[in-house]
C-alpha cells in the first residue's frame, strides 16, 4: 500500500511542478496523462496482488482449481445465482476426478483448504481439534449480539459450549417433548383446513410455522401462534434471509478484516433489535415477577444470575437458538415430506410403523414410543444425507499444522464438503435415489466413517442435533399418521435451490393431501 502511495505522490508532485510552466491545453493533456498513469499503476498493482494471492496453493504444492481474477473460484456473485452448496459439490467432484486427497480453492482472494479423503475430516474435526477448534465464521464487535456460540472461537467459545451443553441433555429434551406435541395441534388444524378446502399445502411454509412455534415455546416460553399470527415468523425470516445471503456471507468469511473495517453487521440491525427488545422484556418480566419456567430462556437466566454471562450474551444465544434451530429443522421436515410424497411405499411403511408402535402406547405419541421407531430414524437419516440442511462445515486453522508433506498455515479457512461426500457414489451408490435402507441396522455399520456429517462431528458439532431430530420426528408422526400426501403436479423435480447458506428449495414444495 505504501508503495502505491509513494508512486501516486511522486506523479502528483511532478504534475504540480509542470503546471506553472505549461499552457492551458498542455495542462489538460498533462492532467489526463497523470490520471491514466495513476490508473495504470493502480490496476497493475491490484493485478500483481491478485496474481500473488492466487498462487498461494501452487507455492505450497497443494492441488488447486485454477482461479480467475477477481472472484477466485466463484462466479461473479452479482450476476450469478448459484447456491453455495453447488460450488462445494463441484469443487469436491473436480478434486475427486483429479484423484487427490485434499485441494485448494479461492473464495475471492482468500485461500480455502478442502478435504476430499474422509480421513482428513477425522484429523481436523476430532484428532487435531486443538489446531482447528475455530469455525472462522464472521461476527463483529460492532454488533455484540452476533457474537454467539456459533460465531465465537477460542476460549470464549469453549466457555459458552461448556455452559450450554447441559441445556441439551436427553432429560431436558424429554421435558420439552410435551411442548412439541402441543405445537402439533395448530399444525394439524392448518393441514385439515387445506384438506377441506382442497388446496395444496406448502410444505416448507407449514414446517416453518411449526418449528417457529416449537422454538418460541422452548426458547422463550411463549406461544407465537405462527399458524395465525406471522409476526415472529416474519421477523426471524428477515433476519435469516438477510444474514445468510451468498454474496454477503462469503465476503465476510473470506475477508473478515475488511468486513469489520466496513462495520458490516452479520444480522440485519432493525429486525434483530425488535427480537432482542422482546427477549429483554421477557427476561425483565420473569425476573420482576419471580416466574420460573422449563425452557432455554430460564436456563440462560439462571446462568446470567450466576454472573457467568451478560444480558447481551444471553440475547445473543437466544437469537442463535431461535434462528439456528427453526430453519434447519423446517428444511429437514419439508424435504422429508417431499420424499414421502414422492415414495408411496416408504410413506406407507412409515405409517404402518407409527400405527403398530403407537397402538401399544394407547394411540398417544409418547417420548418412549418415538424412541422405538427404527424405520422413522432410517428415513430421517436418509433425508439428512440427501438434504443436509448445512451442506458444508467450516473450520479455521489456529496454528500451523503439518500434514503429510504440506503445512496448513495458521488462519487458513477449511471447508469440509458434507454435500460432496453425501452424493459420492463411492460411499452412497446411486446417490440421487432416496433409500432409507442405507441406514438399516446391518447397513449403517458399513458407512465409511466421516462421510456422513449432517450435524458435523467432534467437540464443535451441532449442539441441537437431538432437539432438531425430535422436532422433525414429532411433526412427521402427527402429520403422516393422519394424512396421505402426494406431490402436487406443479412441483418440478429435480428441485432447484436457493442461494442461502442453509439448503432451501427455490420454489414451493406443494403437497396434495388426503385423509388416511
Ligand atoms: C435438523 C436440524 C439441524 C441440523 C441439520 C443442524 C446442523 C448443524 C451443523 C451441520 C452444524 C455445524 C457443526 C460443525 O461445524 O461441526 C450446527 C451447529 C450448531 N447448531 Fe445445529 N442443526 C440443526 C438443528 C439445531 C437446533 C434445533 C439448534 C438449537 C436450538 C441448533 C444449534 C446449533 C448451534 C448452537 C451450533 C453451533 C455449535 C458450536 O459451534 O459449538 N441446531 N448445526
Amino acid at each position: 500500500m505504501s508503495f502505491v502511495t509513494t508512486v501516486v505522490q511522486t506523479v502528483m508532485w511532478c504534475c504540480k511542478r509542470m503546471k506553472h510552466s505549461l499552457t492551458w491545453s498542455d495542462r489538460m493533456e498533462s492532467q489526463i496523462t497523470w490520471i491514466i498513469t495513476t490508473l495504470a499503476i493502480s490496476i497493475s498493482l491490484v493485478f500483481m496482488f491478485m496474481k500473488r494471492s492466487f498462487s498461494y496453493w501452487k507455492r505450497r504444492n497443494v492441488p488447486y482449481l485454477t482461479p480467475t481474477i477477481p472472484f477466485g473460484n466463484l462466479e461473479n456473485p452479482i450476476t450469478s445465482n448459484k447456491p453455495q452448496f453447488l460450488y462445494v459439490r463441484e469443487f469436491y467432484e473436480k478434486f475427486k476426478k483429479m484423484r487427490v486427497q485434499y485441494g485448494g480453492v479461492y473464495i475471492y482472494t482468500s485461500p480455502m483448504f478442502l478435504t476430499i479423503d474422509p480421513k482428513y475430516n477425522k484429523e481436523i474435526l476430532i484428532r487435531n481439534f486443538q489446531y482447528f477448534h475455530a469455525r472462522g465464521f464472521y461476527s463483529t464487535k460492532h454488533q455484540p449480539v452476533s457474537e454467539n456460540l456459533f460465531t465465537k472461537d477460542g476460549d470464549k467459545w469453549s466457555i459458552l459450549r461448556t455452559k450450554f451443553t447441559p441445556m441439551f441433555t436427553p432429560s431436558k429434551l424429554k421435558g420439552m417433548f410435551d411442548l412439541m406435541i402441543e405445537a402439533t395441534k395448530p399444525m394439524l388444524k392448518y393441514i385439515t383446513e387445506h384438506h377441506c378446502k382442497q388446496i395444496p399445502l406448502n410444505a416448507k411454509n407449514c414446517a416453518t410455522r411449526f418449528t417457529t412455534d416449537v422454538t418460541a415455546t422452548c426458547v422463550f416460553g411463549f406461544e407465537s401462534n405462527s399458524f395465525v399470527d406471522e409476526t415472529l415468523l416474519k421477523q426471524l425470516n428477515e433476519i435469516l434471509v438477510k444474514s445468510t445471503r451468498l454474496l454477503r456471507v462469503l465476503f465476510c468469511i473470506a475477508l473478515p478484516k475488511v468486513a469489520n473495517f466496513l462495520r458490516i453487521p452479520l444480522l440485519p440491525p432493525a429486525e434483530t433489535d425488535v427480537v432482542c427488545r422482546n427477549l429483554e422484556e421477557s427476561v425483565n418480566y420473569r425476573t420482576q415477577n419471580n416466574i420460573i419456567k422449563m425452557d432455554f430462556l430460564q436456563l440462560l437466566i439462571d446462568i446470567k444470575n450466576q454472573h457467568l454471562i451478560t444480558l447481551t450474551e444471553l440475547k445473543a444465544q437466544c437469537l442463535l437458538f431461535l434462528i439456528g434451530g427453526y430453519e434447519t429443522t423446517a428444511a429437514t421436515i419439508s424435504f422429508m415430506l417431499l420424499e414421502l410424497a414422492n415414495n408411496e411405499v416408504i410413506q406407507e411403511k412409515l405409517r404402518t410403523e407409527f400405527n403398530e408402535i403407537l397402538s401399544s402406547y394407547g394411540g398417544e405419541i409418547l417420548y418412549e414410543a418415538v424412541m422405538e421407531m427404527k424405520y422413522l430414524e432410517m428415513v430421517l437419516c436418509e433425508t439428512l444425507r440427501k438434504y443436509p440442511a448445512a451442506p458444508f462445515l467450516l473450520r479455521k486453522c489456529v496454528k500451523d499444522f503439518a500434514i503429510n508433506d504440506i503445512t496448513i498455515e495458521k488462519d487458513t479457512n477449511i471447508v469440509i464438503p458434507t454435500i460432496g461426500l453425501h452424493y459420492d457414489p463411492e460411499y452412497y451408490p446411486n446417490p440421487d435415489v432416496f433409500d432409507p435402507e442405507r441406514f438399516s441396522e446391518t447397513n449403517k455399520n458399513k458407512i465409511v466413517p466421516f462421510t456422513y456429517l449432517p450435524f458435523g462431528e467432534g467437540p464443535r458439532n451441532c449442539i441441537g442435533d437431538r432437539l432438531g431430530k425430535q422436532q422433525v420426528k414429532v411433526a412427521i408422526i402427527s402429520f403422516i399418521q393422519k394424512f396421505k400426501i402426494k406431490l402436487n403436479p406443479q412441483v418440478v423435480l429435480p428441485l432447484e435451490y436457493d442461494t442461502f447458506m442453509i439448503l432451501a428449495p427455490k420454489k414451493d414444495i406443494l403437497l396434495d393431501i388426503e385423509l388416511v
